[in-house]
């Protein structure tokens, strides 16, 4: 059966992330079945797909969590870089390539620690990791910690006194700042980070992931938990950081509310296969998510199959059991 597939998005034209043929097992159970997408250059990217589909594998897998079974994960920082630079680094064996207009990183070749800190991928997860007893100011400081023991050379003489290590404090102590100030929680900057409600953790996680600079931004359902007004600042927040600096997002979401009003692409997952992928609005039309996501049951879907395999939308859809034209 054909898939939609849209091919004319920025995923296409300007990939942040290319994702080839990822597969991942885990003894005999197939988590990720051959795996391919693109997230755009300053893109929202939502990855969606029912309970068990495999988006946290993917997560997983691209934030060096796990080592793919098989395939290929390329980051670009900077633009026109071609594919064909992408294949170079691969035939090299080395994780990374300084090309004309930037770098090229092969993420299933890299440890989690050198994605976050040398390839600029951050990312959030399902349940909120906050260090709960420092404060919440404490906690932006600590995500830079690495970025100024580099600045210090390592030694206690650096700490005290190079002035390089004093500039990258003071750097770090205003990045802070500010990120406290776009998330909405400066005023909260001495309070333990525990003690903030269960939205104001999640953007406090979301400001300590800004801190370090990160070019890809990936979040493990940020909206979970999060109340229709926090859900509208969650909104607010990151059309911001697309808009205003550029980051490209990667989102696992299962509120489609949040979904559909703020991605600029959808990818869906099912037992660990891609059914679907394009814009917001091609997705939501999709019959074929539309049965992942109702559950319809084995014959059901293969007689929803059937009717989209003869070109038959509206049969598949009343077939599926949907009332009038789908996603309305
Ligand atoms: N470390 C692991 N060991 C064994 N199986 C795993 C492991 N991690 C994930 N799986 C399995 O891989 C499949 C995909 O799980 P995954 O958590 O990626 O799905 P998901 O789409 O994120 O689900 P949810 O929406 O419920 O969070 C599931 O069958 C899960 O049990």
């Amino acid at each position: 059966m054909a898939m939609t597939t849209e091919t004319t998005g920025r995923w296409m034209r300007d990939p942040v992330l290319t994702v080839e043929h990822l597969t991942m097992r885990f003894g005999g159970l197939v988590a990720i079945n051959d795996l391919s997408f693109e997230v755009g250059r300053g893109d929202i990217t939502a990855l969606i797909g029912p309970n068990g589909a495999g988006k946290t594998t993917v997560f997983n897998c691209v934030t060096g969590f796990y080592k793919p079974t098989e395939g290929r994960i390329a980051l670009r920082r900077g633009t026109g870089i071609g594919q064909d630079e992408v294949v170079a680094l691969t035939r090299t064996g080395a994780q990374s390539r300084k090309v004309s207009g930037g770098e090229v990183f092969l993420l299933e070749r890299m440890s989690d620690f050198r994605i976050t800190e040398v390839a600029g991928v951050a990312r959030t997860f399902q349940n909120i990791r906050l260090f709960g007893g420092m404060t919440v100011f404490e906690n932006l400081l600590v995500a830079q910690h690495n970025k100024l023991m580099a600045a210090s050379g390592f030694t206690v003489g650096g700490l005290l006194g190079l002035p390089g290590y004093r500039r990258a404090k003071e750097a770090a102590q205003d990045r802070a700042v500010d990120w406290l100030k776009r998330t909405a929680l400066l005023h909260r900057a001495d309070d333990p980070a525990a003690d903030l409600s269960y939205g104001d953790q999640r953007r406090l996680e979301i400001a300590r992931a800004m801190c370090t600079d990160p070019v890809l931004l990936c979040l493990d359902e940020p909206a979970a938990g999060l109340n229709p007004r926090e859900s509208a600042e969650l909104n607010t927040l990151l059309r911001s950081l697309r808009d205003d600096f550029g980051v490209s997002i990667l989102l696992i979401e299962h509120d489609m509310g949040v979904v559909m009003e703020i991605s600029d692409h959808v990818v869906v997952l099912d037992y660990g296969t891609k059914i679907s992928d394009g814009t917001a609005h091609a997705v939501r039309n999709d019959p074929r998510v539309i049965a992942a996501y109702l559950g319809v049951d084995d014959e059901e879907v293969e007689a929803v199959e059937a009717k989209l395999d003869q070109g038959d939308i509206d049969g598949a859809v009343a077939t599926a059991g949907l009332p009038g034209g789908a996603g309305a």
